[in-house]
């Protein structure tokens, strides 16, 4: 886990949510996607990145069953989606890009309506839909709550579409580049709110990002797709660490500088301390960006020189 406060509040739990494998996607003769195999869990916060064209876009819709696969296993929630029924559907929350209709119509009004929908879908643990003021707040529209969609802000627009993909109170949201157009207040807000979402009601996120701070900030995993096939699967640090010498290590000693590039800075500074205790001064450790990381990554794989994506371990993906 990269960021204290991607933990979930109750932990991961081994319920599978997102079984894909060995998915494959061929428009007329050309493959999209090459075997690609990952996991997701209950309450996991799962990011796919990639390049353009990688099969980010493919790969969701055909988990959302908008998109029938050409070869491969898939399970969403214990179902195909290609046979995915109403009941399912009401299980998932997709936030699309902006919601363009109904501009005459008021925030609470069209969450109202459209959250009636998911009332027959309560389930004893899950009560649907989400109370109507509660959500506005959770997004942070409460000021805005009587105001006609077409008066709001590209950025009010953005927290609207948020909130109409979990007005159902979904247990699985796909979220495809959610912050695009946001500004850090509302980036900062929406980030908190996937935090809570995961950690709080146990909701399994897989979302789409090109700002790969936001990845590194919320993801708990996170898994690269580059023409069409998965080149690395694992938490921020697993995938630095698949760089090697990645990690610089500098203090001083007796007033010198000293540097040192390791894949294993923790055991370097306890063998550092080890030897000279107090005498080293200044120590500080400098990990590879993810931005680092990503674009080496997938430098390696266009040019042919990436290894097969290692499978995230039970333990890497909590
Ligand atoms: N309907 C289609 N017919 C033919 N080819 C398609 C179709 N949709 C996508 N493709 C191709 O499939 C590949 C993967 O596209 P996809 O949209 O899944 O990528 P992506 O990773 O989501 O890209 P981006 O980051 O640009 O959104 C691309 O080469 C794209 O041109």
């Amino acid at each position: 886990m990269n960021n204290p406060l991607s933990r979930p509040l109750i932990p991961t739990t081994d319920t599978v949510v997102l079984d894909v494998d060995g998915l494959r996607m061929r428009y007329g003769s050309t493959d999209v996607l090459h075997d690609v195999t990952f996991q997701a869990r209950q309450g996991e916060v799962l990011t796919l990145l990639g390049p353009n064209g990688a099969g980010k876009t493919t790969t969701i819709e055909i988990m959302e069953g908008f998109r029938m696969r050409s070869a491969g296993r898939v399970q969403v929630l214990g179902t195909d989606p290609a046979r995915g029924d109403e009941q399912w559907r009401a299980r998932l929350g997709v936030v699309l890009q902006s919601w363009r209709d109904h501009g005459k119509w008021r925030i609470g009004e069209l969450l109202t309506h459209l959250g009636a929908y998911y009332a027959c879908y309560s389930t004893p643990r899950i009560r649907r839909p989400w109370d109507t003021d509660e959500l506005i707040q959770a997004v942070g529209l409460t000021a805005h709550a009587d105001k006609k969609i077409r008066m709001l802000s590209g950025g009010q627009r953005r927290r609207l579409d948020v909130a109409i993909g979990i007005v159902g109170r979904p247990e699985l949201l796909f979220l495809d580049e959610p912050t695009a157009g946001l500004d850090p207040q509302a980036r900062r807000e929406f980030h908190d709110l996937v935090h809570r979402l995961a950690g709080e009601q146990q909701t399994t996120i897989l979302l789409t990002t090109h700002d790969l701070d936001e990845a590194e900030q919320l993801a708990d995993r996170i898994v690269i797709l580059s023409g069409g096939r998965i080149i690395a699967d694992g938490s921020a640090e697993e995938l630095a660490r698949q760089i090697a010498g990645q990690d610089q290590v500098r203090w001083t000693l007796d007033g010198q500088h000293r540097t040192h590039s390791t894949t294993d800075s923790t055991r370097f500074v306890h063998e550092l301390f080890k030897q000279y205790g107090d005498a080293v001064g200044e120590l500080e450790v400098r990990r590879a960006s993810l931005e680092e990381t990503y674009l080496t990554l997938v430098s390696q794989a266009e040019s042919g020189r990436g290894g097969a994506a290692p499978r995230a371990s039970k333990e890497a993906a909590r």
